[in-house]
């Protein structure tokens, strides 16, 4: 369900734009040349059996449809002329930007524990350049899209991330990928103290670990730093308007 405002309409809460996205807690405005389609780390280490995810012990098993209603997301954002922006979650070979004993990430990164139990592991578990760190086959970006290398789990730290949103006057960010209560939530946390808002598309997403993890994320999320919706709605919401009228 869609609701067309006027342009440059701006909501009682102060919420940017003339499309409305049906949402929890509840619908949330925005305008499509201000929202940025996030999509966070669909790698092969997240999202591929083999990948680092699946060697740590997560199960990755019911990734395939997330990556298929990313797809779509994807699709639906570019027909309608959003912003796309990939990241993908990683270091160089030698895990320089990994940090060592002195960053809390040496001792809490799942991959730098598993090659350190496993070296023969070592260089290919997120690491620049490997099988594990690409995206999967199934999303590819497109000139025009944004692709982002991050060395930690928000997608702000340590990247040029902000100002390329400043830059282009993008106020919503629109998340998919994985993991919901790692990277995406990471990310969205920081985008909420940067002012942006932010909106979790959850069928286009998943978590590392058990579904409570999943479950906690969002409601974490849209009770304290965003909305939760879902592709089909995101879909709706940017459809052109001959698509979105209901026939007499
Ligand atoms: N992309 C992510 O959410 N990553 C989660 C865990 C990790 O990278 O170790």
């Amino acid at each position: 369900m869609t609701t067309d405002q006027p342009a440059g309409y701006r909501d009682p809460s102060g919420r940017h734009g003339g499309l409305t996205l049906p949402a929890r807690p509840e619908p949330i405005a925005f305008e499509a040349s201000a929202t940025a389609l996030i999509v966070v780390d669909m790698q092969n280490a997240y999202a591929t059996k083999g990948g680092y995810l699946d060697l740590a012990g997560f199960d990755v098993s019911a990734t395939g449809p997330v990556i298929e209603r990313i797809a779509r997301a994807v699709a639906a954002a570019r027909a309608a002329g959003l912003l796309v922006i990939w990241f993908q979650n990683g270091w160089d070979p030698d895990y320089v930007e990994a940090g060592g004993p002195g960053s809390p990430n040496w001792h809490k990164s799942n991959a730098l524990k598993t090659m350190r139990r496993r070296p023969e592991m070592s260089r290919r578990l997120l690491s620049k350049g490997s099988w594990d760190y690409a995206l999967v086959d199934a999303l590819k970006p497109e000139p025009g899209d944004i692709v982002l290398p991050k060395p930690r789990y928000s997608g702000f730290y340590n990247t040029p991330l902000d100002s390329m949103l400043r830059a282009r006057g993008i106020r919503t960010l629109v998340f998919t990928g994985i993991a919901t209560n790692v990277c995406v939530e990471s990310t969205l946390r920081d985008g909420f103290f940067l002012e942006y808002f932010g909106i979790v598309l959850a069928d286009a997403t998943h978590q590392a670990g058990p579904p409570s993890l999943q479950d906690g994320a969002l409601l974490n999320i849209e009770t304290f730093f965003g909305w939760v919706s879902d592709v089909a709605a995101f879909e709706a919401a940017l459809a052109p308007d001959e698509a979105r009228r209901i026939p007499a």
